[in-house]
């Protein structure tokens, strides 16, 4: 069974039309890059695939579940999203470790969840003094693997990226981007990378799909779709892709 498996979604918002007949499979364990340039319909996807909008025609399945069907609860158990900037969704206030708590004690009954924690910062690279800081005595790269952390702690079967490496320099991002790629290598878990930077598709993606005015115009293997692509778009951002990544 397909982790992710999403058929002719569309969204509007009065006359323009965000999204329009986007569909695409992840395959269990699965990584698909989704990209394009700013307004393509990236991150209204995304709100889509997460069950955070409804879309006006079409389904996202996860494992076979419908999102829009099931309770935030579960849908959380499904599905997860890592954004940009996790300063906006990491709370000033929390230590990471009670960042992580939090989360965990929401969906697993357990007496201690010191170990889990323990587990999941080591899991993204960070320690004992990172689990005692709060998000603002963070770089921007810890930042991110506590966002990826407390993400994983649900243990859900699909992970969305949505420019997750876009705000980090090249080395922090080439860093994350290993992570990620080490964490699927390692648990049932599979990504939906939303970027408009193809180099980053390059990395971490085994399938492409490029999406343009709200549409899916090309896709396919990674390695096929930017070795010999096929649409003029597509070409496009290619071309515009400052450093020689692939
Ligand atoms: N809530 C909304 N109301 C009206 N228009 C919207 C809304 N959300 C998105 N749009 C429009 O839909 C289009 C696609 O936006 P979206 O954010 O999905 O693109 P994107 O590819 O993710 O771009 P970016 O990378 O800049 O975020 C844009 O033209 C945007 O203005």
């Amino acid at each position: 069974m397909n982790d992710l498996d999403v058929t002719g979604l569309r969204k509007s918002y009065g006359r323009f039309t965000a999204v329009d007949d986007v569909g695409f499979t992840v395959p269990a364990g699965g990584s698909l890059g989704l990209v394009g340039e700013s307004g393509s319909g990236k991150s209204t996807t995304a709100r889509l695939l997460l069950g955070l909008e409804r879309p006006d025609a079409g389904s996202v399945l996860v494992c076979g579940r419908p999102v829009a069907a099931v309770s935030r609860r579960e849908r959380a158990r499904l599905i997860q999203i890592v954004f940009q900037d996790p300063f906006g969704s990491l709370d000033p206030r929390l230590t990471v470790e009670d960042c992580l708590t939090e989360v965990l004690k929401l969906h697993f009954p357990a007496p201690s969840y010191g170990k889990r924690v323990g587990e999941l910062l080591e899991q993204v690279g960070l320690g004992p003094r990172e689990a005692g800081a709060l998000p603002r005595q963070l770089s921007g790269g810890q930042r991110q693997r506590v966002a990826i952390a407390r993400a994983l702690a649900v243990q859900p079967k699909v992970l969305v990226l949505d420019e997750a490496v876009a705000a980090l320099d090249v080395s922090v991002q080439a860093q994350i981007l290993g992570l990620l790629a080490d964490i699927r290598a390692a648990e049932e878990v599979s990504y939906v990378f939303i970027t408009h930077d193809l180099a980053v598709v390059g990395c971490v993606a085994d399938q492409v799909a490029v999406m343009r005015h709200g549409r899916v115009v090309e896709s396919g293997p990674t390695r096929q779709v930017l070795t010999s692509p096929q649409h003029d778009y597509t070409r496009l951002l290619l071309d515009s892709v400052p450093r020689a990544a692939f």
